[in-house]
């Protein structure tokens, strides 16, 4: 039944990446809106984007310029109004966005964990000394070499599907993928083992899809309120808080995951040095009212206690 009240927005144009994972994240934001707004999926126009970050494919992207890579040319068309909202990874956002844009709504999480997939083996404990791990992150490369400081881990760029092809070619004998990615693409069964977030702390944003829009475009801004999922939207300003404190230049391995009970909001926090070796890490609960302070002081914290190296100093 539709909603009578539901917010009319004339025009819904969105912007993305042209990745698959990002086309299956634009769809499901276009599927949401069109089923809560009661008007065909066709009004709702998706517009694919190539950005600087899907022309780079040859160094790391913390050393090409970090995370506002693969928003930069979307968000120009959103503030010239060419099209109304963008769609993109939550994890892919840097924490400070342009003037007059802002995350106006998250769709509901999927599964946070990363995902080890190996040519062989099972688990972590399978991989023999010296293996060949790739991964592109510097919050698992660091991770990895904490529980496994004897493995090989090297720079492996490119798309989900791309990484696999060089894990079953024998490139590597092992990567690291978001569970979440992994899925949407149907690709689910090519992990080998799903890290528990007590051994291996996810990225901030992993497994949310954010949307972005215009400050003050009432009209847009009515249609992703319908959709908006409350509990990521308060794990994410939590997570967010905490790596705005902490970096935010994406140069320095942190994990962070919130997760909303109720009432309360529990924020678990780590910043590693590059080899694994040194960590700080931090574990709070508060009202969820408080998400946004909880991350920003535990940031603060751990940014007072980390280890200088893990601070990069
Ligand atoms: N950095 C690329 C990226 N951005 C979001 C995801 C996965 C989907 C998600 O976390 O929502 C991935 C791939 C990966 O890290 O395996």
């Amino acid at each position: 039944m539709p909603d009578p009240n539901a917010p009319f927005a004339p025009r819904l144009a969105i912007g993305t990446r042209g990745s698959p994972l990002a086309l299956w994240q634009a769809h499901a934001v276009r599927d949401a809106l069109a089923a809560a707004l009661a008007r065909p999926v066709e009004s709702i126009s998706i517009t694919v984007i190539r950005t600087s970050g899907d022309s780079i494919q040859d160094r790391a992207l913390s050393e090409a310029g970090g995370k506002g890579l693969f928003t930069k040319e979307i968000e120009e068309q959103l503030l010239d109004g060419r099209i109304d909202l963008a769609v993109h990874s939550a994890k892919d956002m840097a924490t400070a966005l342009p003037d007059g844009l802002f995350l106006s709504g998250f769709l509901p999480r999927a599964d946070v964990r990363d995902a080890l997939i190996l040519r062989e083996g099972k688990s972590l404990a399978d991989l023999p000394a010296g293996a060949r791990i790739g991964t592109a992150s510097l919050r698992r490369e660091a991770q990895l070499r904490r529980l496994r400081p004897d493995l090989d881990v090297s720079l492996l760029r490119g798309n989900v599907h791309t990484r696999l092809a060089k894990v079953r070619e024998g490139t590597f004998d092992g990567t690291l993928l978001a569970l979440a990615g992994l899925t949407r693409l149907g690709l689910a069964h090519e992990a080998s083992a799903v890290l528990d977030t007590d051994a291996f702390l996810p990225a901030v944003g992993q497994g949310a899809v954010a949307i972005e829009s215009r400050v003050g475009d009432e009209a847009t801004n009515g249609a992703i309120a319908a959709i908006a999922c409350r509990a990521t939207g308060i794990a994410l300003a939590a997570e967010r808080a905490l790596l705005t404190a902490l970096d935010g230049s994406c140069r320095t391995p942190i994990g962070g995951l919130a997760t909303v009970e109720g009432d309360m909001v529990r924020l678990r926090g780590l910043i590693l040095s590059p080899d694994g070796r040194d960590a700080a890490e931090a574990d709070e609960t508060a009202p969820v009212s408080d998400a946004a302070r909880l991350g920003a002081d535990m940031g603060a914290r751990l940014r007072a206690t980390a280890p200088a190296r893990a601070l990069g100093l």
